[in-house]
């Protein structure tokens, strides 16, 4: 009920009016069809349809934001809507194994925006080295030198003065700021990553180590989601169709000439066919480009001919599936109520704040308020800055999630939630989550059958290279003494005591504990890639080449998460909308003077 308040009272604040023209009315033939408005989507649907000679198609199987898809604070509530594919992993025995069902959620976003319109809105860009990686992998044009212009192209920074500003864009379509609240733990945990030597820096700037405040795609406290950066504002474009509701089935690949010429989808219960002139782009995301290509007869040979499907291009799609796992369920306790929780917002100052002004606790980005980035023992001893291991300052511990929304998001089970943190309802509390940025560990996508609209197969895999265990326990060690350390003492900062089901047998804060709870209930932050990886001709792991076309179809281009050769260090999202500027000027060079 109050969020149903929220969202009706706050509409006619936010501006964020549906200014998309929905209609069943399509002509036979774009230039382009983009299927998927996600972050990927969303850019290359605005940069094609910049030349009014050419005509876009955007076709998305979701429905247009509301208002509460704009509120930074509640961003883990999504998950239990309509704006969630709601995807459940198979079974592992490495990971997961405390979650509900002892499956992995794995969360991704259907609607105007995609994921980024569930996200947490942190805006960070990965290492310098992740890219300069991918180009020594054999990707020309996509070293760190060569992306940088394309991040800052995509960027609008609205509150640089603190951060490195050469680094950063000042006219591009998606809104970066800093939340209008901090919490007094930002403080402390910046201080004590000065203390153990690291900076106080811009985590999208020169240096690759340290700790800061959060930026986040928003504009003004509200969401700033793909579509409201890329598409919202160019919908008035005649040439430019956005199709909410529409769901791709199938991508339609002559077998003689292996050209990719249209799709096919289903609108309110009806079968579209449209036809592409130029290029299909398909941007639905690590999961679903990789169904939607084997579904399509792009795919493992065996793999398909198994399911009785035809085989047009035999390539590994579904493999080299790669994601960030997080440790978000340790609380620190606290004696003041400085922290943030579902019961301390649902007051009307802070209400007031936020709608009125964009100010106040619901503009902290899922909870998230600082960032550092660091090594671990594991990391490489050079001295290099390339972190293993993230740590997300949250505002609030998992005991203050009363409403149940961020449990929903991770799986944790509601008896798993009454022994360990339901003593503690109404405790002042926060969380230091390590992320392990650099993961070992591969999965797969994979079909369950042709039918399109299954939920296709996915393994993750987490943990199952031992490495990856023994760095995450690491990362929970720097958060617990980080979080213990002299200064958080001034809040008499101690560790919620109550062990996890499950671990419960070994010593509580031992090593093996630590690597028991990992197993039992890490969870991902949803940084999905992978899947159609971008590789030279002749690797055997690639989907597409450096220009993100399909390896033996032509006019098929992949542009989302799925392409990355390797996951970033760093939360993926101002990566793809970096991977749709740079795709979006390949395609105008191929189709120039056509
Ligand atoms: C809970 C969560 C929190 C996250 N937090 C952060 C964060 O704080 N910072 C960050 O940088 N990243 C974050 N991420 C990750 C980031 O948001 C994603 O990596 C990014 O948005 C993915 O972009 P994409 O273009 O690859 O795919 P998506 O944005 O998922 O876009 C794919 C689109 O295609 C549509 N689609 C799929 N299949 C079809 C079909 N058959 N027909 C038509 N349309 C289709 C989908 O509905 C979707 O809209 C988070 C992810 C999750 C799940």
């Amino acid at each position: 009920q109050f969020f149903n308040f929220l969202n009706g009272f706050g509409r006619s604040f936010s501006g964020s009016e549906n200014v998309i023209n929905d209609s069943d009315e399509f002509l036979d033939e774009y230039d382009f069809v983009v299927i998927g408005a996600g972050s990927g989507g969303s850019v290359v649907a605005n940069r094609l349809s910049e030349n009014p000679d050419w005509s876009v198609l955007i076709l998305e199987a979701g429905k247009d934001e509301i208002f509460l898809t704009d509120i930074p604070l509640i961003a883990s509530l999504l998950s239990i809507t309509g704006y969630n594919w709601g995807y459940k992993s198979k079974k592992l025995k490495t990971a997961c194994l405390g979650l509900i069902d002892g499956r992995c959620n794995i969360a991704r976003g259907k609607g105007l925006g995609g994921t980024s319109i569930i996200n947490f809105l942190l805006y960070t860009r990965g290492n310098k080295k992740d890219f300069d990686d991918w180009e020594s992998m054999g990707n020309k044009g996509w070293s760190y030198e060569e992306v940088l212009p394309y991040f800052i192209k995509s960027e609008n920074c609205s509150s640089c003065e603190d951060i490195a500003g050469e680094f950063h864009g000042k006219s591009g379509y998606l809104n970066i700021e800093h939340p209008g609240y901090q919490s007094p733990f930002v403080k402390l945990f910046i201080e004590t990553g000065m203390d153990m030597g690291y900076p106080n820096n811009d985590p999208n700037g020169r240096n690759g180590l340290g700790f800061s405040r959060v930026q986040a795609t928003m504009k003004k406290g509200l969401r700033c989601s793909a579509s409201k950066a890329f598409l919202k504002p160019v919908a008035h474009r005649s040439n430019l169709k956005i199709s909410p509701q529409s769901r791709v089935t199938k991508i339609l690949i002559d077998h003689q000439t292996k050209q990719a010429y249209g799709v096919e989808f289903i609108k309110n219960k009806q079968k579209y066919t449209v036809r592409a002139r130029k290029e299909v782009i398909l941007s639905a995301g690590t999961i679903n480009s990789a169904q939607l290509l084997m579904l399509s007869g792009v795919g493992p040979r065996s793999h398909l001919e198994g399911l009785g499907m035809e085989v047009i291009s035999d390539l590994p799609v579904g493999y080299n599936y790669q994601d960030h796992m997080a440790m978000s369920t340790i609380a620190f306790l606290v004696n003041e109520s400085v922290t943030v929780s579902d019961l301390t917002v649902q007051n009307p100052i802070d209400i007031y704040n936020f709608i009125a002004r964009g100010k106040g606790p619901y503009t902290i980005p899922g909870g998230a308020e600082a960032l550092a980035f660091v090594k671990t023992k594991y990391a490489s001893k050079s001295n290099d800055d390339y972190p293993d291991m993230e740590l997300v300052l949250g505002a609030g511990g998992l005991n203050g999630d009363v409403i149940g929304g961020f449990r929903a998001l991770l799986g944790i089970p509601q008896k798993f939630f009454d022994s360990v943190y339901a003593p503690l309802i109404g405790r002042p509390s926060f969380s230091i989550a390590p992320v392990l940025l650099r993961p070992k560990s591969r999965g797969r996508v994979s079909l369950k059958d042709s039918n399109p609209l299954h939920w296709p197969v996915i393994e993750p895999n987490y943990f199952s290279e031992e490495e990856d265990l023994a760095t995450m326990v690491e990362g929970i060690k720097m958060a617990i003494s980080i979080a213990h350390s002299n200064r958080f003492q001034r809040y008499n900062t101690r560790i919620n005591p109550f062990p996890f089901p499950g671990c419960k047998h070994l010593r509580f804060g031992s090593d093996e504990y630590w690597a028991c709870a990992v197993r039992h209930v890490s969870t991902t932050l949803g940084h999905h890639v992978g899947t159609c990886k971008m590789g030279p001709m002749g690797d055997p792991t690639a989907v597409v080449d450096e220009q993100l076309r399909v390896y033996g179809v032509k006019n098929l281009r992949v542009v989302d998460g799925s392409i990355m050769p390797n996951v970033v260090a760093g939360h993926t999202n101002a990566v793809i909308f970096m991977i749709g500027e740079k795709a979006s000027d390949m395609i105008k060079d191929s189709w120039k003077g056509f």
